[in-house]
Formats: C-alpha cells, structure tokens, sequence
C-alpha cells in the first residue's frame, strides 16, 4: 500500500478529497508551536479551507516541536511531506476523509534550533501561534505570576544558552527582527486558556523581561496577542484509526486525526502584521472574545472533568458511555445549569440552553471514542483553571457549589490510583507525586488533597465548601462513584 505523501494525491480515491491548490506555491506565513491532534484538526484546517478557495497561500505552516517527544511528528512528517488525513466522524457512523495540505514545513527544534529562531526571524512569518498545553506557559497557579523556576526556563535565561522552549525561541528570534530593524509578528495562542492572548503576553514578556528589558518593552509595544476560543473534540489517534484509514482510503497515513464535525473559532481581530482572511473560512472575527471563551470553558471543559473521574470510577472508559447514562446526563445538566451558567454573562448570537443540549449530544458522538484516560489527564492544569473559578463566584455569591464540590472529591478519590474494582488507574498529572500523595493520606485524613493551596488556594478554609467536598468523598468511598452521583442529582433533573 502506498504512504500518504504528494505522489500519492492523484491516486487516492473519491472517497477522501485532497487539496485542490498547487502545494508548490504555499509558502509559510505563520511558525506553529506544538502540532499535535488540535492544531491539525483546527488551524491548519480552517487555512486548507481558505487554500481550497485560492486564497491565503502566503499563509502556509511551518510547524515545531520543542520536546524530545516530537521527534516521531518530526519523522510522519518528514515522510508524508507534511500532508496528513483529518477524518470527521459524524453521530451517524458515516465519515469523510480529507488530506490537508496547509502544512509546509517541520522543524524539530532539538536537533536544530537555529533554523527555528531564523525561520521566526525571517519577515516572511507574520504569525506565531501555539497550542503547546497549559503546561507551555509555564504559569504558577495561585499567583498567575511567570514560574522562573522551571529548569527550562532556568536554562534558557542563563547568559548565551541555546534556547529549547517556546518562549525562548520566540524571544530569541524577536531580539533578532528589533536588531535588524523589522517588523513584529503576531503571537497567537489556541490554547484552552481562559484569556489566553493575554496570558501568552503575559508569560512571553515576562520572559523577555528576564532576558532583556530593552526588548520586553519592544515586545509590549509592537506585538499583538489576540484571545481566542477554539473548540473542536480531538481525540488521541489510536491504530484503529490507522488501520481504518488504510482499509478505506487506500493509504498508509502514520498519524492521521479524527474528530467531532462540530468546529468553532471565535478570535479578536488584532493581528499586527496581516491575517489569513480567516473570516471567509468561518472563523468568527470578534471585539471581545470573553463571554465566548466562559462560556467554554465553563461549560464544555469543566463539564468534561466532571464527566470523567465519576465515569471513570463507575467503570466507564470512553466519554460517550458516560454521556449516554441518563444518570450522568443529569448530573452535568445539574453542574451547568445550577453552578456554571449563573456565572456567565449572555454571549451574543448564542441560546445557552441550546449549547449546553448540543454540549452532551457532542459528547456522546460514540464514533469519536474520546476516552477519558485523556480528559483525566493533567488534572492539576485543568481544575483551578475551569472548575475553581465557577467555585469562587458562587461562594461569593451565595451560589450552589455541590456538584462542583464533588467533582473536586471525584478528581481526589481518582488520584487514589486504584479503581472501584481494585485496579491500578495511571494518573497522569505533571503533579503525579504530590497529588497522588495527598490522595493516599486522605481515608484518615480527609481534607489531605484539598489542603493544597497551591491548587486550592484557601478553598479549605470555606466551611460551606469543605461541607459539600467531605460529604462527597465520604459518599465516594462508601457508597462508590456510581451511587454519589445518585445521591447527588436533583430529582427531575434527568432530561
Ligand atoms: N484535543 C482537543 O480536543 C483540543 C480542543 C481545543 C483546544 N485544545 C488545545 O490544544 C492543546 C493541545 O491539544 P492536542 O489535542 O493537540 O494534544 P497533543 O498531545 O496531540 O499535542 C500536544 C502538543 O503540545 C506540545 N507541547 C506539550 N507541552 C509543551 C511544552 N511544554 N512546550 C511546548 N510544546 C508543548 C507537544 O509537543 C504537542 O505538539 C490542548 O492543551 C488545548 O489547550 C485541544
Ligand atoms: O486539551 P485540554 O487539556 O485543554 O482539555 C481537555 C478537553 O477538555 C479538551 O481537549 C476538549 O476536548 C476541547 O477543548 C474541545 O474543544
């Protein structure tokens, strides 16, 4: 069977569509950081869509990894010319497949990082954008202040070091365009990060800053960092999907992506050195890009973490199982109507009652088999930064907190490592450690994992909250997952 490469797009079958643009003439406008399932599944498909239309072929990609771990994307795309399938798997089970082609070029930053700064310091690239995690930033929790503490970080800031992070890169390849008397470019960040613009701003001058002021406030005056909120479900590509791929279309593709058909992007217009006509592809060009981002966050991500330690627990694996029981359904209509929304301003052009019933059907699209090992995932990045903040509006407020009280004692009763049935459960947190210690001490002592203010702030010291938590952690491992959700959903809250 042949690779997934340009020879091959002539003798792919109709079943999967191809680019429809000479691949010869992109050339890369924009340097993106972190290519992992998202960004191919968003990004570079909203700049094919344009590319389709013979527009934006200035706007092609040049991506980089910076961990070691990206060596393998370095190696797929090396191989299949950057091309890659994007499968849309539909609630129906029908599918379609499409090559994307607005990728034109990899860089492996470890093996050479100067090829990644003279890229970025080259006036061809207009934008830099990333999804490289919550953990990218390199933010301390609590505080939202910059962590210099990071090894990398350390690394980088030391006199003459080769860069290895993002930020490091960037800056780098900054200091080089002010010294040569160009242009800046546009850092965009696609991040799940509430104010994510102003976060990226934040950490990335921050960083300067450190390095040299001079160009910190070079960086405050020439750069733009518009907000955004990306949303589309991209699940980890398993050899299912491998394998499907080569049976239907013909082609080896070592790492397609599959994903929901739902797509939004909504982003601020405030690029300082032009913009793929991002709006004829469907993107959403907005003034104000928060009551969008909340709403999201609040609703999609957060109801995401309390869909999957319960579901976990109760014996699911996958998030339409969990979406699929009535049970649960009730108990995330529960947190989103009693807890998230009142937290929420109206958001234009959108019926939050028709989001939160198109939210569930979302996830429970058994075809995209999210799993929730996945959404388990770097827990310690994703509650205080979803979850907390609906918390805290809501003790100020006088607001219900139950459901998200115990979504807390069901990320802690996780963090135990050991399922209901006596299973090991692999916690992945950049955390590990100390979570899954508190969580071990707290059958004796029961306010051991919330004790942490660096994730909790002073959550421990809220009689109302700690109330909610304990009984819910108690209910956790007494009753099990399965029966606290039961003893916690409201009666006629079941759709
Ligand atoms: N998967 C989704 O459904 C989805 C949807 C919306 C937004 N996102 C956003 O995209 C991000 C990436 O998700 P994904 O599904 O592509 O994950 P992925 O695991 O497929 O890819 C992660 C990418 O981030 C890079 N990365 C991780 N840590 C980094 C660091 N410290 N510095 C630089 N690069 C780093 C990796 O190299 C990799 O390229 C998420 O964290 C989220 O903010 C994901
Ligand atoms: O990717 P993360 O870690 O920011 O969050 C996990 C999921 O909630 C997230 O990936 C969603 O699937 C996504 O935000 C949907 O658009």
């Amino acid at each position: 069977m042949q690779k997934l490469n340009d020879d091959a797009l002539g003798r792919l079958p109709d079943t999967v569509s191809v680019p429809r643009y000479d691949r010869g003439d992109v050339t890369a406008g924009i340097v993106h950081f972190g290519v992992g399932g998202f960004h191919r599944a968003h990004q570079a498909m909203y700049l094919d869509r344009l590319m389709n239309q013979g527009k934006a072929h200035d706007w092609g990609i040049c991506g980089v990894g910076v961990l070691p771990s990206d060596q393998r994307m370095k190696a797929v795309m090396d191989e299949q010319d950057c091309l890659y399938t994007l499968v849309t798997k539909n609630p129906d089970g029908s599918r379609e497949g499409r090559v994307i082609g607005s990728i034109v070029d990899y860089l492996f930053a470890p093996a050479d990082p100067e090829a990644v700064i003279e890229r970025m310091a080259s006036e061809q690239i207009r934008i830099v954008s990333l999804t490289i995690t919550e953990g990218g930033y390199n933010f301390n929790q609590v505080s939202g202040e910059f962590d210099e503490t990071n090894p990398d970080v350390v690394h980088d800031l030391a006199a003459g070091a080769t860069p290895k992070t993002s930020f490091g890169l960037i800056t780098e390849a900054l200091a080089r365009r002010r010294a040569r008397g160009g242009a800046a470019f546009t850092v965009m960040s696609c991040d799940n990060i509430q104010g994510n613009g102003d976060v990226a701003r934040k950490m990335l001058t921050a960083f300067a800053r450190l390095k040299d002021p001079g160009l910190a406030a070079w960086i405050e005056q020439n750069l733009s960092f518009p907000n955004s909120m990306v949303d589309r479900i991209t699940p980890v590509t398993t050899d299912d999907d491998r394998s499907s791929i080569a049976d239907e279309f013909g082609v080896t593709d070592a790492w397609p992506v599959v994903c929901e058909p739902f797509e939004q992007w909504v982003l601020e217009d405030d690029f300082v050195n032009g913009r793929p006509a991002y709006d004829q592809a469907g993107v959403q060009l907005v003034d104000d890009v928060e009551p969008y981002e909340l709403m999201k966050l609040r609703l999609l991500n957060a109801s995401h973490q309390a869909l999957c330690y319960f579901g976990y627990l109760a014996g699911y694996r996958y998030a339409h199982e969990v979406c699929q029981d009535e049970l649960f359904v009730a108990f995330l209509l529960d947190y989103m109507n009693a807890e998230a929304s009142p937290t929420l301003s109206p958001v234009p052009g959108i019926d939050l009652d028709e989001y939160k019933h198109t939210l569930i059907e979302r996830f429970g699209n058994e075809y995209v088999r999210d799993t929730l090992a996945r959404l388990c995932a770097e827990s310690s990045d994703r509650i205080p930064k979803w979850l907390l903040p609906v918390v805290r509006i809501n003790l100020a407020n006088g607001g219900e907190i139950k459901t998200s009280a115990a979504i807390v004692a069901s990320w802690a009763r996780y963090a135990e490592g050991v399922d209901e049935e006596g299973k090991t459960i692999e916690v992945v947190d950049r955390l590990k450690e100390s979570v899954t210690a508190a969580a071990a001490r707290q059958r004796t002592d029961p306010l051991a994992f919330l004790a942490s203010r660096q994730l909790f702030g002073d959550l421990i010291d809220d009689e109302r909250f700690v109330t909610e938590y304990s009984r819910a952690l108690e209910l956790l491992h007494t009753v099990g997952a399965r029966a606290t959700v039961e003893a916690l959903v409201s009666p006629g809250a079941q759709r």
